[in-house]
C-alpha cells in the first residue's frame, strides 16, 4: 500500500484524537482535567518547568487511554465473546492507564504544592 503524504497522515492522527473525544467516555473527562490544569498553570503562573511536568503527565494519560482503546478495540474484533486471555490483556491495558492517573495526581499534588501554600 502506497504511504498517505505527511499532510494526509497528520489528518488521519487528528481525525483519532477527534474520534476519541466524540466517542469515549474516560477520554473526555481526562481532557476535562486537561483543561482545569491549564486554568491552574495560568491562574498559578506556574514556572516554565513546572508547566512542562504537569502537561506531560496530562499528556501521558490521554496517550495511554488512545492506546488502552485501540488494544479493546482489536480485542472486540479477534474475540467478541467471553475469553480469559482477552480478559488479562484488557484489564492490563487499563491497569497502565490507572498507574499513569494515580502518578499525575501524586505529581500534581507535589507541584501545585508550593503554589497553594
Ligand atoms: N471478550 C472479553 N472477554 C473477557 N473479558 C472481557 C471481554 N470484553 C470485556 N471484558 C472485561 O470487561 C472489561 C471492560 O471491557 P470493555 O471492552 O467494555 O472496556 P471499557 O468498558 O471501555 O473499559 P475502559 O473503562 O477500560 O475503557 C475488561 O477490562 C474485561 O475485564
Amino acid at each position: 500500500m502506497k504511504k498517505p503524504a505527511f499532510h494526509k497522515s497528520l489528518w488521519n492522527s487528528v481525525k483519532g484524537v477527534i474520534w476519541m473525544l466524540k466517542s469515549e467516555r474516560n477520554f473526555q473527562i481526562e481532557i476535562f482535567a486537561l483543561m482545569i490544569n491549564i486554568f491552574l498553570i495560568v491562574y498559578f503562573r506556574l514556572s516554565p518547568i513546572d508547566t512542562a511536568i504537569i502537561l506531560i503527565v496530562c499528556f501521558a494519560v490521554l496517550s495511554l487511554e488512545i492506546v488502552n482503546t485501540c488494544i479493546e478495540k482489536i480485542c472486540d474484533i479477534i474475540q467478541p465473546e467471553f475469553d480469559e486471555r482477552i480478559k488479562i490483556i484488557k484489564d492490563s491495558a487499563a491497569g497502565a492507564v490507572l498507574l499513569m492517573a494515580i502518578t499525575s495526581i501524586f505529581v500534581g499534588i507535589l507541584v501545585y504544592w508550593k503554589y497553594i501554600f
